[in-house]
Parts: structure tokens; sequence; C-alpha cells
């Protein structure tokens, strides 16, 4: 669904790259995580894979008819005075869609009875969800997602993984995801991409946890 070949990416266009010799293949229905240390380049390589900036080096195809985006809860604005179903109905009106049914739209994440609800208002879990059931909007085949978990409470931890988990098991929706929360990652994901150095490397959530985990550090739930 995703082809990675040869990316190399810095900011300035030369080199030292931030990112290096990128291959990765993310086939349909794989969940992948991305993990590694703050500033290793996690979220430059979603934004890349996004086509908010081309690569320096090297190419990236992919191969989906339509692509959800979970963006980092830091860049969105939940202080805008809107209410959830106006989250909704603003968007089906980005994709052109002529129905809506926010109740269904929502209850994929479980927040059908937060409709009424301005988003100001909802938790960190509540709002995270809302912003999964809109890039769920379309039917995307590849659902990407930045940092989903983070300043959410560990039981809507829970219920966000859960939803993550039912739409790739049941539903094979492929997700790509910048991940901090290194519990769910080893949980959830098929395989975790790490990135180390400008180098990233491909691994099993078990060879994670026995390679990298006991050099960088503790785990988190
Ligand atoms: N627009 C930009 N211009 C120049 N440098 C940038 C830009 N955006 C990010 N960077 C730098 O690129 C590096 C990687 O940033 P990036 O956000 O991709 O890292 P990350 O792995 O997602 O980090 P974190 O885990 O802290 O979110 C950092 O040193 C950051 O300061």
């Amino acid at each position: 669904m995703i082809t990675i070949t040869d990316l190399n990416f810095s900011y300035t266009g030369k080199k030292p790259y931030l990112l290096s010799e990128i291959n990765l293949n993310v086939p349909q229905g794989a969940y992948i995580s991305i993990v590694g240390n703050n500033g290793c380049g996690k979220s430059t390589l979603l934004r890349l894979i996004l086509k908010f900036m081309l690569p320096t080096h090297g190419s990236i195809r992919i191969n989906a008819s339509r692509i959800g985006y979970v963006p980092q809860k830091k860049d969105t604005d939940s202080a805008f005075p809107i209410t959830v179903k106006e989250v909704i109905h603003s968007y089906g009106r980005i994709l052109h869609l002529h129905s809506i049914d926010v109740r269904s739209i929502l209850s994929v994440t479980g927040m059908e009875s937060q409709a009424e609800e301005l988003v100001g208002n909802l938790s960190g879990g509540q709002y995270q969800r809302m912003l999964i059931a809109r890039a769920l909007m379309g039917n995307p085949d590849l659902l990407i997602l930045d940092e989903p978990s983070t300043g959410v409470d560990v039981s809507s931890q829970k219920e966000i993984y859960a939803v993550l988990h039912r739409l790739n098991t049941e539903q094979r929706l492929t997700i790509l995801a910048v991940e901090h929360n290194l519990y769910a990652a080893a949980r959830y994901s098929s395989m975790l991409y790490h990135i180390a150095n400008g180098h990233g490397h491909l691994c099993t959530p078990q060879h994670y946890l026995d390679e990298y985990m006991t050099r960088e550090g503790s785990f988190h739930a």
C-alpha cells in the first residue's frame, strides 16, 4: 500500500540527512507503528508520506484510494467553538459527501452520545476518538495517525486502541501510526519501524522489545 524507496530527507535539502536510505513497504492490512527517540524524524516521515513535503531523494508510492489522517492533538484547535456534530458535517462538505449520518459515523468510535458537545468540552480521549471518526469518513483504505494516545488517560487509551485494533483486524484497514506509546505499539502493531540515527529498521514487536528497549530506556504503558 505504501512503498518508500531509497528516501533521503533533510529540511535544508543538503547533507546531513535527517532521514537516510529509508526503504519501507507497508502491505495492505498491516498495522505499522513508527517508533524512535524524540526528534529522530518520525513525524517528518509521516509528513513526507502525506505529501506535505517532497523527499530530497528517493520516492514514495501510495496505492490507496483514500487516506484518513489523524494529526497530533497539538496541531488541532480544540478551543474553536464548534460541536462534534458540526466537525463531522464540515468535514463531510470538504469530502463532498452528499448524505451524512452523524450518529453512525460517530458510533464507530463510540462517540455518538457526544454529538451535541462542544469540542472544547471533550476529554483528551473523546477528542481523539472524534478525530478518528472524522478520519474514517469516506471509507479510507489507509489510516495514518500521529501519536494517537498522547495526552490521553489510560482508560481512554484502551478505548482508542480497541477501535484501531478492531478496524485493522476486522475491516483489514491498513494503519500507519507514529507512536510514543510503546506498550500499544508492541501490543497492537503487526510490525514496528524503528528510526535511529536517520536510519529505519522494520522489526517484529518482540524483536523491538528484546533489542531496543533495553538500550533506549523504560517501557511506558
Ligand atoms: N519545519 C521544520 N524545519 C526545520 N526543522 C524541522 C522542521 N520540523 C521538524 N524539524 C526538525 O526535524 C527533527 C525531527 O523532527 P520530527 O518532528 O520529525 O521528530 P519526531 O521523531 O517526530 O519527534 P517527537 O518524537 O519529539 O515528536 C527535529 O530536530 C526537528 O526540530
